[in-house]
C-alpha cells in the first residue's frame, strides 16, 4: 500500500492495544508509515524523558487535526498547536491550576465531596452517575460559577452526551485520516458519515459554552459575581490577549480535559474496589485506625497512608485515562536511540503499553496496590526504573497536564471520603478470573476514555457514617449558594426535595 502506508494496519477502535502489542514486538520506540507522515509510539519511561521532557522545545507541537478545526474553531488548548494562541490561553489557565490557586478550590472541591456522599446514601446503586455530576459540578462552579445540583436534564448530562461523541471519533484511526490525506475532505457528505457528526456536534459545542460564558459575563454586569476563573479571564483579557471566543475556549478545555478522566479515575477505582474486597476491608482498616466516625476524613489523614496513596498510584497504572496520551508534534529532526525522527512527526506515548509491561511488572493486569509499597515505581526488583514518575501518565515537556493540582486535590479527597464511608459490591454474576477480574474489554475505546458501564451498589459501612454525613450536607449547603444563582425551577425543587 505506497500511498497508505501502515494505515490498513491501524485498527479503527482501541489503538492502545495494537500498539502495546507492537511494541512488545519491536520495542520501545517504533515508526509507522501512514500516507506522506511519520508517526512514533514511544512506550518507555526513559525514552519519554530523554526526547519528550529534555528536548520539549522541539516536541511541544501538535499535529494538525483537522477536526478541532471544525468543530472548536481551532481553539482548542489541549489540541492546538504550539503558537500565540496556545500560549496564551495556557497563560490564562495558569492563573487557575498552580497547585497556590488549587488552595482557593478545596471548600468548593470539599462541599462536592459530601453531596456525593449524600447522593450514594440516597441512589446506592447510581454511583458512575453521582461521580460523574460531582466531577462536572466541581469545574462548573470554579471555572463558569454555575453548579450543577442533579446529573438528569442539566448542563452536565449535555456535556456528557456530547463528549462521548467526541471521544469516539477522535481516536486515532476512528475517522478517515483527513490530516494526512486532505482530499478526503472533499467527498460529499453523503459518502463521509463523519462530516455530519462533526456539524451537529459543532452546534453543541459552541452552544454549550458560548452559552456558558455569557451566563458569566452577565452575572459580572449585574454585579452578582461569585469568584470564578472567567471572571479573572474577562478581567485580564486584554493582558491575556484574549478574544472572547478564546475566553469561551479556556473554560471549554478545563471541563472536557478535567471531567472525562478526573471521572475516568474514579469510575477505575471503584471498579477495582468491586472487583477486590480485600483492598476495600484493608484500605478502611487504616483510614479507621484515625478517623473513626466522629468526623469526615481530610486531604491530611490521606497524606498520613501509605496504602492509600499506593492504592491511587495502582488506579493510574491500571488505566491511565489518557491511555495514549495526546499526541505530540516534532519542529526539528532530532535523533533518538541512534533513529532519526524526522521533523513534523506525530509522536503517541502509550502509557497504557508501559504500564501493562510485564518486563517492568510484575502481574501488570492484576491490581495489586502492594506493589507501590514495595518499589517506589510498583516496577519489578532490578528494573531500571529510570524515567518513571508519578505523573508519568499526566503528559510531558510544556504540554504537561495543568490540571494535575487540581486533579490531585480531588481524588485524594474523593478516595479517603468514598472509602470511609461506603463499601462497594457488584451485583454482576458472571463468573471472573479469580487472579484478574478485570478484563480487557470492560474499558471503552476512545482518546480520554475509562470503564464500560459496570454493576455496583454503594452501601454504608454503618448508621453511624450516613448520620455524619446527612449532617454534614445540610452544614455544606451555604457555600454552594452562590454557584445557584442561574439554576432552573426544576434544579430548585429537586435541591428542595432531596
Ligand atoms: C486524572 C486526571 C487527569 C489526567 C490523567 C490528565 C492527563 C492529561 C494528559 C495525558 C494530557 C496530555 C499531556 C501531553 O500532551 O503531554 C493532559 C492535557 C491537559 N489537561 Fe489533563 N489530566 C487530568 C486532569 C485534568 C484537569 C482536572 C484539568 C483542568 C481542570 C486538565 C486540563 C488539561 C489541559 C488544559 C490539557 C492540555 C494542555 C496542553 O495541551 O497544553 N487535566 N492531561
Amino acid at each position: 500500500m505506497p500511498v497508505l502506508g501502515n494505515l490498513h494496519q491501524l485498527p479503527t477502535r482501541y489503538t492502545r492495544i495494537q500498539f502495546t502489542s507492537w511494541a512488545e514486538q519491536y520495542g520501545g520506540i517504533f515508526s509507522l508509515k501512514i500516507a506522506h507522515g511519520t508517526t512514533i509510539v514511544i512506550t518507555s519511561p526513559r525514552i519519554i524523558r530523554e526526547f519528550m521532557d529534555k528536548r520539549s522545545a522541539s516536541t511541544a507541537d501538535r499535529p494538525p487535526f483537522k477536526l478541532g478545526e471544525i468543530i472548536m474553531d481551532g481553539l482548542n488548548v489541549a489540541l492546538a498547536g504550539a503558537g500565540n494562541t496556545w500560549k496564551n490561553m495556557r497563560r490564562a489557565m495558569h492563573m487557575f491550576l498552580t497547585r497556590e490557586a488549587c488552595s482557593r478550590h478545596l471548600s468548593i472541591q470539599h462541599a462536592e465531596g459530601i453531596q456525593l456522599m449524600y447522593d450514594l446514601l440516597k441512589q446506592p446503586e447510581a454511583v458512575s452517575t453521582h461521580v460523574q455530576r460531582q466531577t462536572i459540578s466541581i469545574i462548573l462552579s470554579t471555572v463558569f460559577g454555575i453548579r450543577t445540583p442533579r446529573f438528569q436534564n442539566s448542563v452536565a448530562s449535555e456535556f456528557a452526551d456530547m463528549e462521548h461523541i467526541l471521544e469516539e471519533i477522535f481516536e486515532p484511526g476512528a475517522i478517515p485520516p483527513v490530516d494526512l490525506l486532505p482530499v478526503l475532505q472533499y467527498i460529499p457528505e453523503i459518502w463521509a458519515p463523519w462530516k455530519r457528526t462533526c456539524r451537529e456536534l459543532r452546534q453543541k459545542y459552541q452552544k454549550i459554552f458560548s452559552g456558558l460564558r455569557d451566563m458569566c459575563e452577565t452575572r459580572m454586569k449585574m454585579n452578582r459575581r461569585n469568584g470564578c476563573f472567567l471572571e479573572d479571564v474577562f478581567n485580564q483579557q486584554e493582558k491575556l490577549g484574549l478574544t472572547k471566543p478564546m475566553i469561551a475556549a479556556v473554560g471549554a478545555a478545563c471541563l472536557e480535559a478535567g471531567a472525562v478522566t478526573t471521572t475516568s479515575f474514579f469510575q477505575t477505582f471503584i471498579l477495582c474496589l468491586v472487583h477486590h474486597p480485600h483492598v476495600q476491608r484493608k484500605a478502611q482498616a487504616v483510614i479507621d485506625d484515625i478517623v473513626g466516625t466522629d468526623r469526615l476524613p481530610t486531604m491530611d489523614d490521606f497524606d498520613q497512608l501509605p496504602y492509600l496513596q499506593a492504592v491511587v498510584h495502582e488506579v493510574h497504572r491500571f488505566f491511565p485515562p489518557i491511555p495514549l496520551g495526546i499526541p505530540h508534534r516534532s519542529t526539528t529532526d532530532e535523533t533518538v536511540e541512534g533513529y532519526l525522527i524526522p521533523k513534523g512527526s506525530t509522536i503517541f506515548m502509550n502509557y497504557y503499553g508501559i504500564y501493562h509491561d510485564p518486563k517492568l511488572f510484575d502481574r501488570p493486569e492484576s491490581f495489586y496496590p502492594e506493589r507501590y509499597l514495595l518499589s517506589e515505581f510498583g516496577t519489578k526488583p532490578g528494573v531500571d526504573a529510570t524515567g518513571f514518575r508519578y505523573d508519568l501518565h499526566f503528559g510531558s515537556g510544556r504540554r504537561i497536564c495543568p490540571g494535575i493540582h487540581f486533579a490531585g486535590n480531588a481524588i485524594k479527597m474523593n478516595v479517603i471520603n468514598l472509602l470511609w464511608a461506603f463499601d462497594f459490591h457488584t451485583t454482576d454474576a458472571s463468573p471472573r478470573d479469580e487472579e484478574c477480574p478485570i478484563r480487557v474489554d470492560d474499558f471503552l475505546p476512545g482518546i480520554a476514555t475509562g470503564p464500560k458501564p459496570f454493576s455496583c451498589v454503594a452501601r454504608p459501612r454503618s448508621e453511624a457514617h450516613a448520620e455524619l454525613i446527612r449532617s454534614e450536607y445540610t452544614k455544606a449547603r451555604p457555600i454552594f449558594s452562590k454557584f445557584e444563582q442561574e439554576l432552573s425551577p426544576e434544579e430548585a425543587a429537586f435541591i428542595e426535595s432531596w
